[in-house]
């Protein structure tokens, strides 16, 4: 199972950002280029394993496109993506974010109260940036029916569950310098 997934996460190169060992894989950063066959896999595997009843899709600037993009055209149903950039509509919110690595803005925009959504992102390491995206909406009113995430790294998802939020992962992994590991038979889903 995701044998494509597993593969490529043993191959990707470690660079350091600060103290921080940062992994760099075609579903986390693009580069050096996303295999159709990858997303393929990935996205057949979200489908069969999270509640679909949902109304959106939603994921996060950057590497959420790709994969809310390829879950959307096989299901038919649509996606917004939570910006770094503001747009100030009426009902935008704004959060911060937070990760090992780096500080900022997430703004939401095109989720309707009562809505139900599935959250999905590329990697989660402290959670973070997880848990300020659940909390507004939630307040706002929206029912999350799965969050589901590719790579789990770091303690994000243990925290995050002691909080009450579950998070799925596909694959979790360990990172040092030396390069990445896979924690076999921990993703939630597998
Ligand atoms: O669990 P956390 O510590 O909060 O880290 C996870 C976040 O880190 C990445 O975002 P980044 O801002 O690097 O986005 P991008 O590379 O997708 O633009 C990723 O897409 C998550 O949103
Ligand atoms: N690509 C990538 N994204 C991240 N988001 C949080 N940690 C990481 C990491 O090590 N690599």
């Amino acid at each position: 199972m995701l044998e494509i997934l597993k593969k490529s996460l043993k191959k990707a190169p470690i660079v350091k950002r600060g103290k921080y060992p940062y992994f760099i894989h075609p579903i986390t950063d693009g580069v050096p280029a996303i295999d159709p066959k990858l997303l393929d896999e990935i996205s057949d595997y979200i489908i069969e394993y999270c509640d679909m009843n949902v109304d959106r899709i939603l994921s996060i600037e950057a590497m959420g496109i790709p994969l809310a993009t390829a879950i959307s055209l096989k299901t038919g149903i649509p996606f917004s993506i939570v910006r770094k950039r503001q747009y100030q509509l009426p009902d935008e919110i704004k959060i911060s974010q937070s990760t090992g690595y780096s500080k900022g803005e997430l703004y939401i925009n095109g989720v309707e109260k009562k809505d139900r959504i599935l959250l999905v992102d590329d990697v989660i390491s402290t959670g973070g940036t997880l848990r300020f995206l659940v909390k507004a909406l939630e307040k706002k009113g929206v029912t999350i029916s799965d969050i589901i995430v590719i790579v789990g790294r770091g303690d994000g998802v243990q925290q995050l569950a002691g909080e009450g939020i579950r998070v799925k992962t596909l694959v979790d992994i360990a990172v040092s310098e030396d390069g990445v590991s896979i924690l076999e038979d921990t993703g939630e889903t597998n």
